[in-house]
C-alpha cells in the first residue's frame, strides 16, 4: 500500500521506518528536508495514486490544523486523511465535516509507543467510519505490535483521540504513583537501596508495569535523579482528561491531583502555601519562614 506521512519527528520518522520494513511505499514529508522525501504537500499530493490515504502526525492544534487545511485543498473525493497526533478529540468532528464536505474521509488514530515503538511496535486506538478505516488496515497492521492485542476500531470519529487521552490520564497517575513512592523510599534511612527495590517489583508483583521497567532504566543512569530538576511539562492531554472528567460528572481525583503535581513542580515558591502558612500564624501564633 501506498501512505502519504506529514510530520517525521520522534514519532513519524520512527512510524515511516516501521511501514517500510512491512513492504509499504511512504512517502513522507517534514519540514526538515533532511528527514523529507518530497518538497512540500502538493509533491506529497502528486506522488501518490488516488485514492490516496495521508498520515498527518504533527503537534496538536494549530499545527495539525493548518495542514488539514492544506490537504482539504489538495486532496479529492475518495482520499482519507488519519491525524494520528496527540490531537485533542473535540478537533477530529470538525476535521471530519471539513474534509467530508469535499468527499475526503477522516480517521483519528490515538498512537501510544514512544521512541521504542519502531521495534515494539505501537498502539492504536482508532476513531471513524468503518470504510475509511478498514482502508487503513495494511498501515494498521504494519506499525501495531505482533500479538492479539494493540490495536482497537474504539468508534466513531473522535473516539481514537479520546480513548488516547484516557490512556494519557492513566499514565499521568501512574508515574506520579511511582515517583510519590519512589520519593517515600529515598527519604527513610532503613531503605539502603531503593534502585534495588524498585528493580524487585519488575517480577512477580502487583505493580509491575513498563513504566516500572523504565524508572529501572532511569535509576540505572542516574541513580539518585541527581542530574535532574524536579519540573514536569504537560502537552495537554492530561487537561483535556479532567475537563472531560467534568463535563461528564465523573470523578477523577487521581488523576486530576497528578496533572496538579506537575503544575505544581514548577513553581520556585508556593504562593497559597505563602496564604496557609501566613494563616496558620494569624490564628495558632505558629512559626513562619521568611522568604528568601
Ligand atoms: O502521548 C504520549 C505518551 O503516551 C506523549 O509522550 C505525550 O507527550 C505525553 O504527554 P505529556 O507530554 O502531557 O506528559
Amino acid at each position: 500500500m501506498q501512505l502519504g506521512l506529514i510530520g517525521l519527528g520522534k514519532m513519524g520518522g520512527n512510524m515511516r521506518e516501521r511501514i517500510r520494513r512491512a513492504g509499504h511505499t511512504v512517502v513522507g514529508y517534514d519540514r526538515n528536508p533532511d528527514l523529507s522525501d518530497v518538497s512540500g504537500l502538493a509533491e506529497l499530493v502528486e506522488s501518490l495514486q488516488a485514492p490516496r490515504t495521508v498520515w498527518v502526525m504533527v503537534p496538536a492544534g494549530a499545527a495539525t490544523q493548518s495542514v488539514v487545511d492544506e490537504l482539504g485543498g489538495l486532496l479529492e473525493a475518495g482520499d482519507t486523511v488519519v491525524d494520528g497526533g496527540n490531537s485533542r478529540w473535540t478537533d477530529d468532528e470538525k476535521h471530519a465535516e471539513e474534509l467530508a464536505a469535499k468527499g475526503i474521509g477522516f480517521v483519528d488514530a490515538g498512537v501510544s509507543g514512544g521512541v521504542w515503538g519502531l521495534e515494539n511496535g505501537y498502539a492504536l486506538m482508532v476513531g471513524g467510519e468503518k470504510e475509511h478505516v478498514d482502508r487503513l488496515r495494511p498501515i494498521f497492521d504494519a506499525l501495531k505490535p505482533e500479538g492479539p492485542y494493540g490495536y482497537v476500531h474504539a468508534g466513531k470519529v473522535g473516539a481514537g483521540h479520546f480513548s488516547k487521552m484516557v490512556h494519557n490520564g492513566i499514565e499521568y497517575a501512574m508515574m506520579q504513583a511511582y515517583a510519590e513512592g519512589w520519593e517515600l523510599l529515598e527519604k527513610v534511612d532503613s531503605v539502603t537501596d531503593v534502585r534495588e527495590v524498585f528493580r524487585s517489583w519488575q517480577e512477580g508483583t502487583v505493580i509491575r508495569s513498563w513504566l516500572l521497567d523504565l524508572a529501572v532504566n532511569a535509576l540505572d543512569e542516574d541513580e539518585h535523579l541527581d542530574k535532574l530538576r524536579g519540573y514536569a511539562q504537560d502537552s495537554g492531554e492530561g487537561r483535556w482528561t479532567v475537563e472531560a472528567a467534568i463535563d461528564n460528572a465523573v470523578p477523577l481525583p487521581a488523576i486530576t491531583a497528578s496533572l496538579f503535581a506537575r503544575f505544581a513542580s514548577r513553581q520556585e515558591d508556593s504562593p497559597q502555601m505563602k496564604m496557609i502558612a501566613a494563616l496558620r500564624n494569624q490564628f495558632g501564633g505558629h512559626a513562619v519562614e521568611s522568604a528568601k
